[in-house]
């Protein structure tokens, strides 16, 4: 199954996000300060761009169920994915409107390039691909977080773990699980060479994913920001 050859590959930069040290303090119940308000001020700019490019992903289906997929799933980003940045705002003790005007990190602006690169090409299994990264690493996070017991009442980030865990809670099978089916599917008949550019796309999301931790956890921006902003006051 090409769906497990993309889990099995992407197996070591799975482990590195579930020890990189943010994703860790969610477990432990300790993040500093600075790193939840940055990775909430990136998050937001980067889950505007993910609706965009799912709007964008809907003008090439001709499927009503595919198109409801693209649709609910702008649906969860605008209704739903706004609870987890609640979570870290409280922790934080910031207004969570103070954190959605800010400027896309390079690593956020790569990842969020990388998306629209994906759906570029036009091809379904590419965009699949390279969005996957961004519900199954959430998700796996989340599950073995479960399975540790991290989900505890004293845990501040509780709330966190469980909506992501519970992300889908209407169904058996879990929003990933199925967008990995829908990519066996498309899988099936495509050339090895689109499957293999689908997987570069999906193994570098992965990697994109682990960026996304480690630039909000140190803070990451751009080396001449001032300069950026100042144009903007121009
Ligand atoms: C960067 C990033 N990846 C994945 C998710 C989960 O939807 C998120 N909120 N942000």
């Amino acid at each position: 199954m090409f769906s497990e050859e993309l889990r099995t590959q992407a197996a070591p930069i799975m482990t590195a996000i579930h020890d990189h040290a943010f994703v860790r303090g969610i477990a432990d119940g300790y993040v500093p300060r600075e790193a939840l308000i940055f990775y909430v001020e990136q998050d937001f700019q980067y889950l505007s761009e993910f609706i965009k490019i799912y709007a964008n992903a809907i003008t090439k289906l001709t499927d009503r169920n595919e198109m409801k997929f693209f649709a609910d799933s702008i649906d969860f980003i605008l209704n739903s994915e706004i609870h987890p940045h609640h979570v870290f705002c409280e922790v934080a003790g910031v207004e969570y409107e103070r954190l959605q005007h800010a400027t896309p990190t390079p690593k956020a602006y790569l990842y969020e390039s990388h998306m629209y690169r994906a759906a570029d090409t036009g091809s379904l299994l590419n965009i699949l691909a390279a969005f996957q990264a961004c519900p199954w690493t959430y998700n796996e996070i989340a599950k073995k977080q479960v399975r540790e017991k991290a989900n505890t009442n004293d845990n501040p980030f509780k709330s966190w773990i469980d909506f992501y865990d519970n992300a889908d809670d209407d169904s058996e099978v879990s929003l990933s699980d199925k967008i990995f089916e829908w990519i066996d599917r498309l899988a099936e008949n495509a050339t090895t060479q689109q499957r293999q550019q689908a997987k570069q796309f999906f193994l570098k999301s992965c990697e994109l994913e682990w960026q996304f931790w480690e630039q909000a956890y140190h803070q990451e921006d751009w080396r001449f920001k001032d300069v950026l902003n100042q144009a903007n006051t121009l």
